[in-house]
């Protein structure tokens, strides 16, 4: 069974069907990437992995249990699994990235603030960001305030990490750098779904890759390079900028992944 299964699911905005029908499965410890044109549904369909986004219709199982997503308490049951990096990265401006990071844990989740700041200095440093623990979200680069955003989600403990674009606002060499870290957590066992832009991250960081189109999962490839695996899939990348053959950041999973 897998770790993930979303079936069936369907959003409208008024009188237009955003997602029809849409679905995809995950294993644990998968990297799944949506692409699609813009307007297809990506944002929308990330969204509603975490109850953010009103469903009409839809089920989703996790770790075998059913969730139905149209269901008003099925928000509260994703959240206890996901957490969200958005692509405005959401951080609170007058707090310091320490606070930020801690926040939830303690507010939320009830932990002690003294071991919420521990793990977060942890994580932090396995960031690249070990001194900008006091700063202000202001004062950080657009690639930092990435990693902090990352580094907040991940203090939720989630076994599914829902990232909008993680690597829209980065430098190649911080771009590989993310994309290492992914693949670590993903080792890890944490289940982690994305929506990207960047065909070249796409090709070398996926387990699947979700092909949407006008609101409809038009293909899905599994496995090590399963970018270039379907026609559909391999013809829109590299028709957006990317080479479905190739591994350009070097991130790809080795063979026994
Ligand atoms: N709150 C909303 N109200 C009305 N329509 C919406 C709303 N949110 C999304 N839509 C519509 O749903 C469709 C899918 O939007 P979505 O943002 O999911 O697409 P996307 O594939 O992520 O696009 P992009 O690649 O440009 O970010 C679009 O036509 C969009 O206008």
């Amino acid at each position: 069974m897998p770790y993930i299964d979303v079936r069936d699911v369907c959003v409208r905005h008024g009188k237009n069907e955003t997602l029809r029908q849409a679905g995809f499965d995950a294993e644990r410890g998968e990297i799944v990437s949506f692409i699609g044109p813009s307007g297809s549904g990506k944002t929308t369909f990330l969204r509603t992995l975490i109850g953010l986004q009103p469903v009409w219709r839809g089920q989703m199982g996790v770790d075998g249990r059913i969730v139905d997503m149209a269901a008003p308490a099925s928000a509260r049951i994703l959240r206890e699994q996901a957490a969200i990096v958005f692509q405005q990265y959401g951080l609170f401006g007058h707090m310091s990235v320490l606070r930020n990071l801690t926040l939830a844990p303690t507010v939320v989740a009830k932990r002690s603030r003294r071991d919420a700041e521990h793990e977060a200095r942890a994580l932090l440093e396995r960031l690249g960001l070990a001194n900008k623990a006091d700063v202000l979200p202001a004062d950080l680069s657009g690639g930092q305030k990435q990693r902090v955003a990352i580094a907040r989600a991940l203090m939720l403990r989630p076994t599914l990490l829902l990232l909008d674009e993680p690597t829209s606002a980065l430098d190649p060499h911080k771009v590989r750098d993310v994309g290492v870290l992914l693949r670590d957590l993903a080792q890890d066992g944490m289940t982690i779904v994305q929506v990207s832009h960047a065909m070249n991250v796409v090709s070398s960081l996926s387990d699947r890759i979700v092909l949407l189109e006008d609101g409809q999962v038009r293909a899905v490839g599994k496995g090590r390079g399963c970018a270039a695996q379907l026609p559909d899939i391999a013809a829109f990348m590299n028709t957006h900028g990317g080479d479905a053959a190739a591994d350009p950041a070097g991130l790809r999973p080795d063979p026994d992944h």
